[in-house]
């Protein structure tokens, strides 16, 4: 048996141990005060409300040691290509360290590459939120378009609005991702294309989705202005810079990155114009300085102080012991709204998958499903499965400390909610205490029985709160990191290549077959029956 194996078995163990305790009585003990919770400076990781003890704690981090945890964390620190299906290193790190770090990748100084693009995308932000950086007729900018999808979408999308209370007297930024029209279309309406700066978006340049909408987009930048004059509306983001010249995008105006950043790990490199036009460069910095806190401490913390860690262990004992198949991502913050939505991305599509990185098949369930919104509007949804549904789904808070808007007095009701509803999950409510509730009421006892088991709450169900101090373009990039980092820590432990995405290839082979059937009188005999019959009730319904 390999340590490895062993020490899943002590999991299991401690989980049988574990698994018909109540977290009221676990509690109950007194000795949950301490040890459940870990902090990075304002930033604390509070974990007693899972189903946990400081034993099963234990094995989890033996579990990463005998993974292999601290030499990957080295190892990608190193530039070592762990990125094995794409011979690449993943050195997304490298987008925020400083040159004093020293990193190093594919033999050359991150910073000598790093630095200077990063001074010329920031440099063009703050240009064009002075005006220095104008249309041909000398305008300044109102509004900006990224275009793009996935990763070169995702996280600007998400900043953009979780910063919105520094934008001072920036730009509007828009977003288009959706291939279908009615996205550029809606964003496009009420908006003069003679003050709108378009960002192509794109790592590789080839999706089919920006390009087509970059093209729709140029098109109407070309119809309403000079063709000239147009180019002066246009940048872009991307390593393929034959593709952005091929696509007539003057090299002054593209702006680069290097193929060791994943498209989903890609938010700090020029892919973050958006949010630099959006909030200048000096916020952009700041969070930028925020990630870099998370990174030097998943580096160098020791793995049971260790914030990401913790976290990815928390999510391994969910997942694989306790078997629980999804996890609930909950800012109490309203401008966080995309933030579920960026790591359900962050997560899926870097360790959905099933074989191991020597193509085993893995042992274990991966990445789960990552879903939420913010609270409160959530408790007013899907709460009610979380409480009394019949599966247990782990919940992770999100919380400031201090009120991101003018409206300060409504911000200890926002914080009293998220309090309350882990309080809930975790200890329920009995159906002895209903009782009592519903009798001191002044309700008959037969009508009470009636009720109490539609009223009781079973509790037992795990919840995680990470709070910090306020809601800063630090803290933003602080947390963001917090859940790459743990996001690797998991894909370790699976043994799984998190950096490579060849899932999404087929679809989009098949949709490029697909579509010129779609044409009047294409041949369609050769299909299988699902898509011939979908595609003639389609031509059905044309008309
Ligand atoms: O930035 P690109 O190359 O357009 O890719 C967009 C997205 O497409 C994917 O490759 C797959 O959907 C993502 O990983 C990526 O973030």
């Amino acid at each position: 048996m390999t340590q490895q194996s062993k020490i899943w078995n002590d999991l299991k163990s401690d989980w049988a141990r574990l698994s018909d305790q109540h977290l009221r009585d676990l509690f109950d003990t007194g000795t949950r005060d301490v040890g459940y919770t870990a902090a990075l400076d304002d930033l604390t990781l509070d974990f007693s409300c899972e189903r946990i003890d400081t034993l099963a704690l234990e094995n989890l981090i033996a579990l990463a040691r005998a993974s292999g945890l601290e030499d990957a964390i080295a190892a990608m620190f190193n530039g070592d290509h762990l990125n094995t299906t794409e011979d690449r290193a993943v050195m997304h790190v490298g987008l925020r360290a400083i040159a004093e770090d020293a990193l190093m990748v594919d033999g050359g100084a991150v910073a000598d590459l790093v630095d200077p693009e990063k001074a010329r995308f920031l440099e063009f932000a703050d240009a064009v939120r002075s005006g220095q950086v104008s249309n041909a007729a000398g305008k300044k900018f109102t509004d900006v378009i990224n275009i793009g999808i996935g990763g070169s979408d995702l996280g600007p999308v998400m900043a953009v609005r979780a910063l919105s209370e520094f934008r001072g007297d920036g730009p509007n930024v828009h977003f288009v991702s959706n291939v279908d029209g009615a996205h550029l279309s809606d964003v496009i309406t009420g908006l003069n294309p003679d003050t709108t700066l378009i960002l192509v978006a794109s790592k590789t340049f080839t999706t089919i989705e920006t390009i087509t909408n970059a093209r729709a987009a140029k098109r109407w930048l070309q119809t309403n202005l000079s063709a000239k004059d147009a180019d002066q509306n246009l940048a872009a983001l991307s390593t393929n810079l034959k593709a952005t010249a091929d696509f007539g995008i003057p090299a002054a105006r593209v702006f680069g990155f290097w193929d060791w950043v994943g498209g989903r790990y890609s938010m700090c490199s020029s892919i973050g114009l958006s949010i630099a036009l959006s909030v200048g460069a000096d916020n952009f910095n700041e969070m930028l300085r925020g990630f870099r806190a998370m990174d030097v401490h998943f580096k160098t913390a020791p793995l049971a102080q260790n914030l990401p860690v913790l976290l990815g262990l928390i999510g391994i004992w969910r997942r694989n012991i306790m078997a629980c198949a999804t996890v609930a991502l909950l800012p109490y913050d309203q401008r966080l709204e995309f933030f579920p939505a960026y790591v359900q991305q962050m997560d899926m599509e870097s360790n959905g998958k099933r074989v191991t990185k020597g193509g085993q098949d893995v042992p274990h369930g991966t990445a789960p499903v990552i879903w939420g919104t913010p609270g409160t509007n959530s408790q007013h949804s899907y709460f009610q499965m979380l409480h009394q549904g019949t599966d247990i789904i782990p919940v992770d808070f999100i919380l400031s400390a201090q009120s991101n808007s003018d409206l300060t007095d409504q911000h200890a009701l926002l914080t009293a909610n998220c309090l309350a509803q882990s309080q809930a999950l975790a200890f329920g409510k009995t159906s002895a205490e209903v009782r009592a509730e519903l009798l001191a009421k002044g309700m008959e006892p037969a009508q009470v029985e009636d009720l109490v088991a539609h009223r009781t709450f079973p509790g037992n169900r795990p919840s995680t709160t990470i709070l910090q101090r306020a809601a800063t373009p630090y803290a933003l990039g602080r947390l963001i990191a917090l859940y790459e980092h743990k996001v690797f820590t998991q894909g370790v432990i699976w043994g799984v290549n998190s950096f490579d995405q060849w899932g999404v290839e087929l679809g989009k082979v098949l949709a490029l077959e697909v579509q010129p059937l779609l044409e009047d009188g294409a041949d369609l005999s050769g299909l299988r029956a699902s898509t011939r019959g979908a595609i003639e009730r389609i031509n059905s319904l044309k008309a």
